[in-house]
């Protein structure tokens, strides 16, 4: 399997009216075409600096980022892009929204393509019949989950999710975790998913990246392997041992990167 997004050896500072603020410290990460990489980490460790890289946003004081065998450089249109609130546009309906990204990147395609595009993952997401309402009309779950439609709708060669799902209640999160799975399974895509949430990296992810504290830099890799038949991830899965096991592994990395102590495991 080729690496879609290769972080190569990067090295970043802030520039600040204090000095340069090291962000970056020779971060290496492989994210194979198709796979799915949740990066946890500290706050404030470096993780949104990672995928303003990706996306082309800013460039690193040292090191390569790779996107699909190219050497990014400036902003690419090929990375979608969802954030903790998904910022949609109240004059336009939730379908006007959806094909927006599809009116920069493909603007010639007819309208009719781009809307039964849209009504596609609308329909996936279980949004359909709120297609004409707006924003506004929507619940914050609903929203975000026309943001990730609008995110994908253009099929980016990578998806970042920066704490997407982070404002969203307890139930209405899993939910949407579920929906990442269908539109995984719909049309696969590569995706890099930033959390705090240690039961969300190892739901979603194929590998989960520990980043240290900053300066961050790839501290601990766990290749996820979650319990469960034929590639099926149930979430009752997460309360078994297996995933126990590595929630606790994780834990573990994060009480190091914060230069904690690890606390002893809870024997039953
Ligand atoms: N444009 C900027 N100029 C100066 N400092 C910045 C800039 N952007 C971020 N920082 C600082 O760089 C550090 C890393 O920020 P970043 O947002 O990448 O961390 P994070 O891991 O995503 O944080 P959190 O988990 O709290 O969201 C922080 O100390 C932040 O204050």
């Amino acid at each position: 399997m080729t690496n879609l997004i290769e972080i190569k050896g990067v090295t970043h500072a802030y520039q600040t009216p204090d000095g340069p603020l090291p962000v970056l410290d020779n971060l290496n990460v492989s994210v194979p075409e198709g796979e799915f990489a949740a990066v946890v980490g500290p706050s404030g460790c470096g993780k949104s600096t990672l995928t303003r890289l990706v996306a082309g946003l800013m460039k690193p004081d040292e090191g390569e980022v790779w996107l699909h065998g190219e050497l990014v450089k400036t902003p690419r249109k090929t990375v979608g892009m969802a954030f903790q609130n998904p910022v949609l546009l109240e004059w336009r309906t939730i379908m006007d929204n959806v094909i927006l990204p599809l009116e920069i990147v493909a603007p010639t395609m007819p309208r009719a393509k781009r809307r039964d595009r849209a009504m596609e993952l609308l329909t996936l997401v279980g949004l359909d019949g709120f297609e004409d309402k707006r924003p506004s009309e929507l619940s914050g779950g609903m929203r975000q989950r026309a943001s990730l439609c609008r995110s994908i709708v253009h099929k980016p060669d990578v998806l970042i999710m920066d704490e997407p799902f982070g404002a969203l209640d307890a139930f209405t999160r899993e939910d949407l975790w579920q929906t990442m799975h269908a539109l995984r399974a719909k049309e696969p895509f590569t995706a890099v998913l930033i959390t705090h949430d240690l039961r969300e990296s190892v739901y979603l992810g194929d590998q989960v990246i520990v980043l240290s504290g900053r300066p961050a830099t790839t501290q601990y890799v766990l290749d996820v392997k979650y319990p469960g038949e034929g590639g099926e991830r149930k979430l009752e899965g997460l309360y078994t041992p297996a995933c126990s096991d590595m929630l606790a592994a994780l834990r573990e990395q994060i009480q190091i990167a914060q230069g904690r102590q690890p606390e002893p495991a809870v024997q039953s």
